[in-house]
């Protein structure tokens, strides 16, 4: 009996692209996969829980943490300080679930120096007006913090051709099922890859 690891996703996209309800979405329905939980030291938007959504710190807390070498990856984004922790991040892996980290491209470079196995998707909204109408809708920003967003939008979706699969969330549906594609094909493959290894193995062994 081989054992299987998981895979690591990176998913990126400008703020409002749909990526977290696309995320939650897919795991709703997919036992297999776990979205990490990282640490910011943005302000706790109202209805967003700690430990849940992300560990809210202080940013002295946050600076701690980097000086203990606690962060797989992180960086400023708008203002703030995001970061993935390391711990439990192998854990899950080992223990065979696919796991997915929500970061912007300065962090989905770190991780894919560190990890280059990881596999990377990149969402897209289907105009910068309906980005827009998107973080207008969500109603957790004030006017001047997403206007900060939009001015960020362009540059975050400038990246998009380091990622391994793009996605447009234009009908949310078909985004969603575009996304289960991607973790179909690739639990397959990984599928496949430990049937091979395991008769390889049983051939060697005899
Ligand atoms: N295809 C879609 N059509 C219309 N609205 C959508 C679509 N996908 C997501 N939304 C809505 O757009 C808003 C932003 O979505 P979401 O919070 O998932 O974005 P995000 O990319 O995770 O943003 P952030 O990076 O700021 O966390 C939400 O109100 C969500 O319900
Ligand atoms: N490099 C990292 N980027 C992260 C992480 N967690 C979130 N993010 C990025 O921040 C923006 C804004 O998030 P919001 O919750 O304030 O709307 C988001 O689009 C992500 O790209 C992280 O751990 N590392």
């Amino acid at each position: 009996m081989t054992h299987s690891t998981g895979t690591l996703y990176i998913i990126s996209a400008p703020s409002g692209a749909g990526k977290s309800s696309l995320v939650k979405a897919l795991t709703d329905t997919n036992d297999q996969i776990r979205i990490s939980v990282s640490h910011t030291t943005r302000a706790m938007r109202p209805g967003e829980v700690n430990g849940v959504h992300y560990h809210f710190v202080e940013r002295t807390e946050f600076v701690k943490m980097i000086e203990h070498g606690d962060f797989l990856e992180r960086a400023e984004v708008f203002g703030n300080l995001y970061g993935t922790s390391q711990s439990h991040l192998q854990q899950t892996l080992d223990e065979g679930h696919d796991l997915i980290l929500e970061i912007d491209w300065q962090g989905a470079e770190q991780v894919r120096k560190l990890m280059p196995q990881a596999r990377s998707i990149f969402i897209l909204p289907p105009s910068l007006e309906a980005l827009h109408q998107r973080l207008t809708n969500r109603g957790q920003d004030s006017d001047e913090i997403i206007e900060g967003r939009m001015r960020e939008a362009v540059s975050e979706m400038s990246h998009y051709v380091d990622y391994d699969y793009l996605i447009i969330n234009d009908d949310f549906s078909h985004a969603l099922d575009d996304l289960k594609a991607i973790f179909r094909t690739n639990q397959l493959q990984q599928k496949r890859q430990q049937q091979r290894f395991g008769k390889l193995l049983a051939e060697l062994l005899g």
